[in-house]
């Protein structure tokens, strides 16, 4: 059922949510007419109803019919369909921005201590990022919005760590990107990097940061505590 109901929203759902929002359905219910919204699309009544239905289908919408017209409301997920259709936007129009991303610090494995201290990384990190990095890597965990705004950072310039071998086995490359950290009492790092090791244990929803200092002790930082990270240079 719900494949369906899937299914049937495209892009011409889209743009009706788009234009819902646009009047004002993310911040309450708005009230519209299936006459007001055909004229809007250019389209007959039946199409705007039969749009409105599936993205009510789809649990994109919430409506309540009245006598002369419904009150409309974006849902939670339709606030994240149009986010995602914007983040593709910004994608397109806006390399180099900065791509905040918002999540928790936690604890690992314990194994970043180890890769980040090997001479084959140390020699790149010191050559390309600028610094000898603390032996380790500040986890956080994304939240699921900055889960899937993670993506953007396809289009911010990476430093590239690469691949090597020792004599019993061979390293994985990793991305670099710079990167700022600030603590939810506003304090501020500047010169940290995000590091995307291409092997590893970690999902998605797991950010890595090194620095050439602790940053538990430069910034107060304990597991739990509210970060946000903003990668890719400043403007
Ligand atoms: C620079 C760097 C290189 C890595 N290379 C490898 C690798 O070659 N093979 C591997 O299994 N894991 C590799 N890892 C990933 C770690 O095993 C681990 O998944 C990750 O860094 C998280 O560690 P943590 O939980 O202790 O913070 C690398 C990590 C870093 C930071
Ligand atoms: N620049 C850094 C790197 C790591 N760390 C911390 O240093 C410790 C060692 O890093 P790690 O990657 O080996 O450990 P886990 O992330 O697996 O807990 C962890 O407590 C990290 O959170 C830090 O405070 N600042
Ligand atoms: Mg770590």
């Amino acid at each position: 059922m719900s494949v369906i109901a899937e299914s049937a929203v495209g892009h011409d759902e889209l743009a009706v949510l788009k234009l819902l929002a646009l009047e004002g359905g993310l911040e309450g219910d708005v009230k519209i007419s299936c006459s007001h919204l055909a004229d809007r699309l250019d389209a007959s009544n039946q199409t705007a109803s039969r749009r409105l239905q599936r993205l009510e289908s789809a649990d994109l919408l919430e409506r309540d019919t009245v006598s002369d017209g419904q009150w409309v409301q974006v849902t939670e997920t339709g606030e994240r369909t149009l986010r995602a259709e914007y983040e593709d936007y910004r994608r397109i129009f806006e390399t180099d921005a900065q791509v905040a991303l918002e999540g928790t610090v936690t604890s690992g494995m314990g194994e970043g201590r180890h890769y980040i201290s090997l001479s084959g990384y140390q020699r790149q990190f010191e050559e390309r990022l600028g610094y000898e990095p603390f032996p380790g890597t500040l986890n956080v965990d994304l939240r699921e919005d900055s889960v899937r705004r993670r993506s953007a950072m396809a289009s911010l310039e990476p430093v590239p760590i690469d691949g090597w071998e020792s004599e019993e086995r061979t390293y994985g490359p990793a991305v670099c990107y710079p990167a700022m950290i600030e603590t939810a009492d506003g304090e501020v790092y500047d010169d940290a990097h995000t590091i995307a090791p291409e092997r590893t244990h970690h999902d998605d929803d797991q950010l890595e940061v090194i620095a050439p200092d602790k940053l538990r002790e430069e910034l107060g930082l304990e597991d739990g505590d509210h970060v946000t990270v903003s990668v890719g240079d400043r403007e």
